[in-house]
């Protein structure tokens, strides 16, 4: 699996850089199985056999956002004489928090006000955005933003909202245990920040949305 990512930090801004990044599936199954007799385990007995490589696996799925240029995703537009608020809500989200390694999940809802073009994207791209994101080692905050700014990047718009809401297993089978506490982030630009109207407009939508 190799192709563009970021050179010095995959999260950063030099991930429009690119460079070759490939996952080494061997190197992770040998963590896998020094993990497992680090916490004591045998990794020789029957159950966990396939395990390291299995993990391994997951992990390469779960980080598939590290291989992927999340540019490429916004690469197909289109006109459409549509200058008005467009927002796709509820986004099932699964990421993995980058100080345990264990999952943050829930919603994310993207919307943006095309520019005075009307240059727009497919709706799913929005959710591929978010996916790809999302598959790589990440804080809630930065994910938000990332996204936010792909879009102001590639469309140009007149303006962005990304609202990401996420329970981080980190905080709830482990450390402070705390099941059901959910995180709520933030990402607007352009008009959905300076517009009060814009910006009430769009949360009234995402808010009443059920
Ligand atoms: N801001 C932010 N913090 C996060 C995110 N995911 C996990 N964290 C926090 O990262 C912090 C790491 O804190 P540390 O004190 O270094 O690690 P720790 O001893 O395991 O912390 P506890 O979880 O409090 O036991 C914790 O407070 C987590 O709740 C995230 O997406 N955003
Ligand atoms: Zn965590």
């Amino acid at each position: 699996m190799t192709t563009r990512t970021g050179k010095n930090h995959p999260n950063g801004e030099d991930d429009l850089l690119g460079s070759d990044r490939v996952f080494d599936q061997d190197r992770a199954e040998k963590a896998v199985r020094e993990l497992l007799l680090a916490c004591g385990e045998d990794p020789d007995r029957d159950g966990l056999l396939d395990t390291p490589a299995r993990v391994a696996r997951a992990y390469r799925e779960m980080f598939a956002g590290l291989y992927t240029d999340p540019d490429h995703v916004l690469d197909k537009t289109f006109d459409e004489s549509h200058e008005e608020l467009i927002l796709v809500t509820d986004i099932p989200m699964y990421s993995t928090c980058e100080h345990h390694l264990v999952a943050f999940h829930g919603v994310a809802h993207v919307g943006y006000i095309p520019n005075c073009e009307g240059k727009v994207t497919g709706l799913s791209k929005l959710a591929r955005l978010v996916d790809l994101y999302s598959k790589r080692p990440q804080v809630q905050e930065r994910l938000t933003s990332q996204v936010a700014d792909a879009i102001v990047r590639k469309l140009e718009p007149r303006g962005v909202i990304v609202v990401v809401e996420a329970e981080h297993l980190c905080m709830a089978m482990r450390g402070i245990r705390k099941p059901g506490a959910r995180t709520t982030t933030s990402a607007v630009r352009g008009l959905l920040k300076t517009s009060a109207s814009s910006r009430a407009e769009a949360l009234d939508l995402i808010k009443g949305r059920r």
